[in-house]
């Protein structure tokens, strides 16, 4: 089984392109929309809805059979018909363009799979089960999403404020990881759990870090 790196992609304005038009690629389309891809679905069919965000102006549709030469300019690709000879053609065009691909009929011959994922504004839950059970990968992530609620939700949002006015404030990078180390040891998350924690505004951000800065900033001479 191949050993799977995970990354985070920011397909903003990127072209994506998908093969086939029914219920698979319809799956992976909807993610691309909301993360504001350029998407093209290559296939003489699509589902209801591929139809209605076609309609919507959301994805580009060439209303025909894959050809070789349909990745040219793609950032990423999904193989997602029906028919394995077609996919591993797809594939193998990918591969030859260096283009990361999925194949969706069979996992490993792409060069990337997509995991089940929980999202709750910046928090994003990822899992995989490497190719071995979806299933399994979305009934996980729905558990999760059962256990980490909007306490964690606030807790991400609390962070982000916090982080990026110490981005703001601290250059110096040994103060800075500090800081964050720091900022975990609060244990924030708890509070908010308890129901005894009120969100920080800017100026107790601020205050927090001139206060820090002032006990460390000796040791960081
Ligand atoms: C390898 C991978 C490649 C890829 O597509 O990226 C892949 C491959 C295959 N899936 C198959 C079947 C099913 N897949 C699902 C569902 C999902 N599949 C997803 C991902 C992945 N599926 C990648 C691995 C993910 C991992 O790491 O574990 C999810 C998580 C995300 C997504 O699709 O974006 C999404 C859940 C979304 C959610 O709700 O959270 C269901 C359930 C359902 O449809 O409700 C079934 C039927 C039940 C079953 O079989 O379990 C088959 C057999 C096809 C056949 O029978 O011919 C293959 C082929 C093979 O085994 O390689
Ligand atoms: N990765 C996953 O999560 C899952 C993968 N699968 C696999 O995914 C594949 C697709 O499943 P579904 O979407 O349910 O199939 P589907 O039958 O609903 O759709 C297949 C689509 O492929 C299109 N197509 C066929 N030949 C084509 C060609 N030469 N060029 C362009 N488009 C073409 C058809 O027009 C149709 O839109 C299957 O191989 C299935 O084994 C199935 C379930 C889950």
């Amino acid at each position: 089984m191949a050993y799977y790196v995970p990354v985070m992609l920011d397909l903003h304005g990127r072209r994506c392109v998908i093969v086939g038009g029914g219920h698979v690629a319809e799956r992976k389309v909807s993610s691309l929309v909301d993360a504001g891809a350029e998407i093209v679905v290559i296939s003489p069919e699509m589902t209801e809805t591929l139809r209605h965000r076609y309609e919507e102006g959301r994805l580009l549709w060439m209303n025909r059979n894959y050809q070789r030469g349909d990745l040219n300019e793609a950032f990423l690709v999904f193989a997602a018909t029906n028919q394995a000879e077609v996919n591993d053609a797809v594939v193998q065009e990918a591969n030859y363009l260096n283009i990361p691909v999925n194949h969706t009929g069979d996992g490993e011959r792409g060069s990337f799979i997509t995991p089940s994922v929980l999202r709750r504004e910046k928090l994003v839950v990822a899992v995989s089960t490497s190719g071995a059970g979806p299933g399994a990968s979305r009934d996980l992530c729905r558990t999760i999403n059962e256990h980490y609620g909007d306490d964690y939700e606030m807790y991400i949002h609390f962070l982000s404020s916090v982080r990026s006015e110490v981005k703001r404030m601290v250059h110096h990078e040994g103060l800075r990881k500090k800081i964050f180390r720091l900022l975990s040891e609060l244990d924030i998350l708890s509070q908010i759990s308890a129901g005894t924690f009120h969100n920080w505004d800017q100026d107790m951000i601020r205050c927090w870090i001139e206060e820090v800065i002032a006990e460390h900033q000796e040791e960081m001479r």
